[in-house]
Formats: C-alpha cells, sequence, structure tokens
C-alpha cells in the first residue's frame, strides 16, 4: 500500500504505523544489498580482466562448489532455506560469468546461453544438494 492510498478498513493506525517501520527496515536492508552487490561486482570485474588478461576460463566450478557448500551452512545456521542461498548465488554467479566473457570477448552472437542456475554448457559442474532451479523447492523464506 502506498502512503498516498486510502488505508483498508479494519486496520488501525497502530498497525499502520508498526507496518510503515517495518517496511523502512526492509528498503534500509534492500538499499544494503544493493550496495553490497555493487561491491562485489567491482570485485568480480577486477577478476574478470585478470582472467582475461591471463587466458583463464570465466567459470571456475571448483570455486563455485565451495562457495555454495559454504553458503547452505552459513543459510542453514542462519535459518534461511538453504536451496535459496544457492540459487542466489548461482543467478549472481551466472551474471559474474556474463561478464567476463564479456570482458574476454567470448561470449556468443547473442549472449551466452542461458546458463540456468547450478549448469555450465562447457564443464561438468557439480551441484550441491537441492537443485537450484527451487521451482520444487518452497518459498524462499526462512526454514
Ligand atoms: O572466483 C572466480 O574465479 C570468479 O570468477 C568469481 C565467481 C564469483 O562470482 O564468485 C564467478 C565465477 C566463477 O565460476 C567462480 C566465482
Amino acid at each position: 500500500m502506498a502512503a498516498h492510498e486510502e488505508l483498508p478498513a479494519g486496520a488501525g493506525q497502530e498497525a499502520i504505523d508498526e507496518l510503515g517501520s517495518i517496511r523502512q527496515s526492509i528498503d534500509n536492508i534492500d538499499a544494503a544489498l544493493i550496495h553490497l552487490l555493487a561491491e562485489r561486482f567491482k570485485f568480480t570485474q577486477q577478476v574478470g580482466r585478470l582472467k582475461a588478461t591471463h587466458g583463464l576460463p570465466p567459470a571456475d566450478p571448483e570455486r563455485e562448489l565451495l562457495q555454495i557448500q559454504r553458503l547452505r551452512g552459513l543459510a542453514e545456521e542462519a535459518r534461511l532455506d538453504p536451496a535459496f542461498a544457492e540459487k542466489f548465488l548461482n543467478f549472481i554467479i551466472a551474471e559474474v560469468i556474463h561478464h567476463h566473457e564479456k570482458i574476454a570477448g567470448t561470449e556468443s552472437a547473442n549472449g551466452s546461453a542461458p546458463r540456468a542456475a547450478g549448469a555450465r554448457t562447457d564443464v561438468a559442474r557439480p551441484v550441491v544438494g537441492t537443485s537450484p532451479d527451487s521451482s520444487a523447492t518452497t518459498s524462499p523464506a526462512t526454514s
């Protein structure tokens, strides 16, 4: 509900105020996520240039396997769905690899083949735990 909209019948002012306050915190967290992602992409761009300069492949499946294992563990500790954590990381990494390919000039004419999260086209890539294509899993909510 946007600020200019009328209050739904039945919701008291206290509830509306609480909702507004919680949403402020959500907005702060969303802003932090954007800033963190921007910082992460700055570093991965550095990696992309380094890899292109030295002829290293854009993707490193072994590294990804370690990252996924680590993040799944962290997610469990934080009571976040590990399948969601894996899917989220794979989503980011797919974009990073696309950037790496662009830097190296190795992307195909219509861009990279769509990389299903957790799937490589050129290398057998380990997939840990639940499939990151979590249409089969429950919500990305906490577990
Ligand atoms: O660490 C690397 O080699 C990267 O290119 C970074 C990164 C990542 O985004 O974390 C991206 C692609 C690789 O497959 C593994 C990890």
